[in-house]
């Protein structure tokens, strides 16, 4: 039963969301090589990446006052075992859709490199490593809660509002915030802690989508502010 007294008001739009500190966790997503760092998939398949480091730098705030206050961390990896069984052939519209799948296939120089499990690509940046009691997941499709450990994890922990952080807004983060907002979880995402596969206007799409249909959206700022209030637990 979450104390009374750990309710905090989180600034956001549309509109300010209560959140209590025992059922809150900080979701980060997909902060790999992959996404994140030049020579990475997102960049091999020539996505723009050059807002990444400002997501790896504001996150880094972020989950320093979230681990203070006593909130899980939760790291997903997206990828799949190095001989993509996990990643579906043919048969699978992944299979279709995937970029790093179509990127291997277009340049097979780069087949078992991309996404891959044991790898670079599919490593957590150095910058944003997950510390001592963060929990670490890993998903084969964009939805965290696919494939995944994450609704249980959740549950056993009495957690029901996830902050969002990470890469893709519009692909893993929206999906993610999605599938949690139909399993009757709260979702927020941290808008300058997120970044787009594509252009900035999907960013923007993802943001309304967010702020108008699933959750809602605050700023790395207005967590920091509220949260970084919130006394360090025991
Ligand atoms: N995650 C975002 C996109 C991808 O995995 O292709």
């Amino acid at each position: 039963m979450a104390p009374a007294d750990d309710t905090f008001l989180l600034p956001a739009r549309p509109e300010p969301i209560p959140l209590a500190v025992s059922r809150t966790a900080v979701i980060v997503i997909d902060m790999q090589n992959a996404y994140a760092s030049p020579g990475g998939y997102l960049d091999l398949a020539g996505f723009d990446i050059s807002g990444a480091q400002r997501v790896i730098d504001n996150s880094r705030g972020v989950l320093e006052v979230a681990r203070r206050a006593g909130m899980p961390v939760i790291y997903f990896q997206n990828g799949w075992d190095p001989d993509y069984v996990e990643a579906g052939g043919p048969g699978s519209p992944n299979w279709h859709k995937s970029n790093a799948l179509k990127t291997m296939r277009a340049r097979p120089e780069l087949l078992g490199r991309l996404l891959a499990r044991g790898g670079w690509d599919y490593e957590i940046v150095e910058a944003l490593k997950p510390e001592p009691g963060d929990i670490v997941l890993h998903k084969t499709r964009y939805s965290g809660f696919f494939n995944s450990q994450l609704d249980s994890v959740l549950r056993s922990r009495g957690i029901r509002n996830l902050v969002f952080v990470g890469i893709a807004t519009n692909v893993c983060v929206e999906s993610t915030l999605r599938d949690g907002f139909f399993l009757e979880y709260f979702g927020v995402v941290l808008e300058d802690a997120t970044h787009q596969a594509g252009p900035e206007f999907v960013q923007q799409a993802a943001l309304y989508n967010i702020e108008t249909f699933f959750g809602w959206v605050s700023s790395v700022a207005d967590f920091k502010g509220v949260v970084g209030q919130i006394a360090p637990t025991a």
